[in-house]
């Protein structure tokens, strides 16, 4: 649906001001009909790389390519369509005060020029469809926030695009309203078949709903593939200090601040273990103790969900002389287990 072909993005650069990049040599390829995340640290460049998409940006070389028309190469009326294919919503709702809900959803139907009646029977149906049908005639001062994202979400729909983008659409939600939302936007991919792309700081917002998700840092894309495998085995140095918080067992400021990159004499490795599907915990931390020994303590552990899928994790600690570590790891390499070496401490 979207392809990013060695896209690079530079700011500034005249006036003898050294540019800037913000993109740099971006490849990525957004599924037709899911929901990819992008997550990135701030000043990353996810904000640029969206805007890239329905042409609010444009590269300084490389290719962004929507259902085949490559962005950069339209003029004023190709951008225009385009716009009307790519729906946006935003963190901020971008509403107009002095308009009721219904009239913010038709605003880019008036834009469009279509007549009151045919936008009439546009909206009714967007307004429903967002849970809002009793709150059609209000203004967005008289609603709550995750009312007006409905609006921002509705209005986005409104021209029938075949891709939203969001833009931190949940940032300036409370959790709960964020999952409401998060559910209304899954519903909306399932049942009109709209590809998904957004941008968010928060790893929950992906790990709920983006089957895809790529990692940027940099200007750079330094990992992406399936959310569930990206979350649950994190390769790049990024990725992992992204996630560290928000997947599978949390271990407490206090230990996690003591651990050291290295064992010395007497301490203790502390190592996440990770169970996918149906994979009990029982069995497998009964076997390891069998493995290296009764001295095994589980410092914390939880079952979680990534993308629809269940996984558990653990956190044990055991001795770090050789001989232990040398079972655990045979242990590991025998029964596939995805494991991570947290540090060491005492
Ligand atoms: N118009 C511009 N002119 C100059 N520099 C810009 C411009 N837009 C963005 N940048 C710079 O490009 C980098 C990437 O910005 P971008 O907004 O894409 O990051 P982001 O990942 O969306 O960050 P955040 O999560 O904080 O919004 C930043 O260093 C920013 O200062």
């Amino acid at each position: 649906m979207v392809a990013f072909e060695s896209v690079t993005k530079r700011f500034g650069g005249s006036n003898g001001q050294p540019a800037f990049t913000a993109l740099d040599g971006v490849d990525l390829t957004v599924a037709r009909g899911g929901i990819t995340g992008i997550i990135g640290r701030s000043g990353a460049g996810k904000s640029t790389l969206i805007r890239l998409v329905n042409g609010l940006e444009k590269a300084s070389s490389g290719r962004v390519v929507v259902d085949g028309i490559e962005v950069g190469t339209l003029a004023e009326t190709g951008l225009r369509d385009l716009r009307r294919q790519v729906g946006m919503i935003f963190q901020h709702f971008n509403l107009l005060s002095s308009r009721t809900a219904f009239d913010n959803i038709a605003l880019p139907l008036e834009i469009a020029g279509m007549d009151r009646k045919a936008i009439r029977d546009r909206v009714a149906p967007l307004v429903d469809l967002v849970g809002l049908g009793d709150k059609a005639d209000r203004y967005p001062a008289e609603l709550s926030g995750g009312q007006k994202q409905r609006i921002g979400i509705a209005r986005a729909l409104a021209t029938e695009p075949k891709l939203l983008l969001s833009d931190e659409a949940t940032s300036a939600l409370d959790p709960e309203t964020t999952q409401s939302i998060l559910e209304l936007l899954k519903d909306i991919n399932r049942d009109l078949g709209l590809t998904v792309l957004l941008i968010t700081h928060e790893m929950e917002v992906v790990k709920t709903i983006a089957s895809q998700v790529a990692v940027i840092d940099k200007g750079k894309i330094v990992e992406s593939g399936r959310t569930f495998d990206i979350f649950t085995a994190p390769q790049h140095e990024t990725t992992q200090s992204l996630l560290s918080a928000a997947i599978g067992a949390k271990l407490p400021e206090w230990i996690r601040a003591d651990l050291k990159p290295q064992p010395a004499p007497g301490d203790r490795a502390l190592v996440r273990l990770v169970f996918f599907g149906e994979t009990a915990f029982q069995p497998l931390t009964a076997r390891l103790v069998a493995e290296i020994g009764p001295d095994l303590n589980i410092l914390a552990g939880a079952i979680d969900e990534i993308a629809g899928e269940p996984f558990g994790s653990l956190v044990v600690s055991y001795a770090a002389d050789p001989q232990t570590l040398e079972r655990a790891a045979r242990f590991y390499q025998q029964t596939g287990l995805t494991t991570e070496v947290l540090g060491y401490g005492a």
